[in-house]
């Protein structure tokens, strides 16, 4: 009925091949269609009429779609409207992934990880208020209590000087910088560890840092409402060439704005951020253009449409707040003289952007 009522078939001739249900199973709180894609008929437009699932099936469900079929999961409950951060379950969720982004909860109550060696480049968007900062909070925080600092270097920027404070003087973190003027010179600096990393792939002849002989740390450049950006194209430039060869090279972005502007993501800067965190957006013309349709109509704080590879599902995000987040972090902070001595150690002349040379 669902795919009658979306018009959701292939024409042939005069016949209609509609898609088909291969296997209905419920399994305690869930049940699981399987559905074939008629030969010849886009996926995407299956996609497209999600809201008609919606109005058979109810809000709680998830859609995986391929080329040959589709599996719909349906669920009797659906997600919390606050989930609160334990350390713990983050902890165990993320074992055995070299940079695990940890998302949130999705429908079938297990935590939603992703590893950014494989999928390198996050863009984050929603309206003020929707939980973006506060998903960046979660996200960091995690990362640094459970990968070392000769595995993970955070280069943070904090265009509206609002949240990043609380990583300051850790071992992880380069920086954090709050303008153009402040990051094009660490930008720099990343771009020739991207040239000496390439050099390094060359004279190994292998395909990626993980396969270089000695351990070099991966970088994450985390930029929060890079809109403010716009313009500054010695920033840009450098952004978008390490969303387009940072892959191999352990060079990461996750740039967050509350609406997606259409001319700073113009080219291949949006294309290779090809995950993507849709929070509450004002209409769907900015969910489409942050490729989470349906995130126009989500009203709960923290929650939001994950896209990664081409899957799209519902999430609601840990809450961790800025006192807790604080307290975890405590424990790798390092003292100002620390951070001076390091500072004196460091050669003028470039010895390499992460200290571990
Ligand atoms: N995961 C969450 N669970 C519950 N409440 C949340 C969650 N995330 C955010 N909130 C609530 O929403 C408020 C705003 O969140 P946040 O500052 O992260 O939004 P934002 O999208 O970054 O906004 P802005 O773009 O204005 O900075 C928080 O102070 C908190 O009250």
């Amino acid at each position: 009925m669902a795919f009658t009522n979306g018009e959701l078939y292939k024409s042939r001739g005069e016949k209609r091949e509609y898609p088909y249900v291969l296997k209905a199973e419920e399994q305690g709180e869930k049940m699981t269609l399987v559905f074939s894609v008629p030969k010849g008929m886009n996926p995407d437009d299956i996609e497209k009429r999600y809201y008609v699932l919606k109005q058979h099936f109810g809000n709680n469900i998830k859609l995986e779609l391929d080329v040959m079929r589709g599996i719909l999961q349906v669920f009797k409950e659906g997600l919390p409207n606050k989930l609160t951060y334990k350390m713990e379950e983050a902890a165990a969720a993320i074992q055995n992934i070299r940079i695990p982004v940890v998302c949130g909860q999705s429908l079938d109550g297990e935590l939603k990880v992703y590893d950014m060696v494989d999928n390198p480049h996050l863009l984050i968007s929603g309206e003020t208020g929707s939980g973006k900062s506060s998903e960046l909070r979660s996200i960091l925080t995690t990362l640094i209590m459970n990968k070392r600092p000769e595995e993970l270097q955070l280069i943070l920027g904090d265009l509206k000087r609002s949240e990043f404070h609380l990583f300051k003087r850790l071992g992880h973190v380069q920086g954090v910088y709050h303008s153009p003027e402040e990051l094009t010179p660490v930008l720099e600096k990343v771009r020739r560890e991207m040239q000496k990393r390439g050099d390094m792939l060359d004279a190994e002849e292998v395909n990626s840092i993980g396969e270089l002989k000695r351990k070099l740390p991966y970088i994450v450049v985390c930029i929060d409402e890079v809109a403010l950006l716009k313009g500054e194209t010695a920033v840009t430039d450098i952004l978008e060439e390490i969303s387009s060869i940072g892959r191999s090279l352990g060079v990461f972005l996750i740039l967050s704005m509350q609406r997606p502007d259409a001319k700073l993501l113009d080219g291949k800067l949006k294309v290779n951020l090809t995950v993507r965190m849709g929070f509450q957006t004002a209409d769907a013309i900015n969910s489409k253009i942050i490729g989470t349709p349906g995130a126009e109509d989500i009203s709960v704080p923290g929650r939001m449409i994950l896209k990664v590879n081409s899957a799209a599902e519902e999430i609601q995000c840990p809450w961790l707040d800025n006192q807790k987040a604080k307290q975890l972090l405590a424990p790798y902070k390092r003292s100002k003289q620390e951070v001076q001595q390091q500072e004196e150690e460091e050669h003028d002349e470039y010895a390499g952007v992460f200290n571990n040379e």
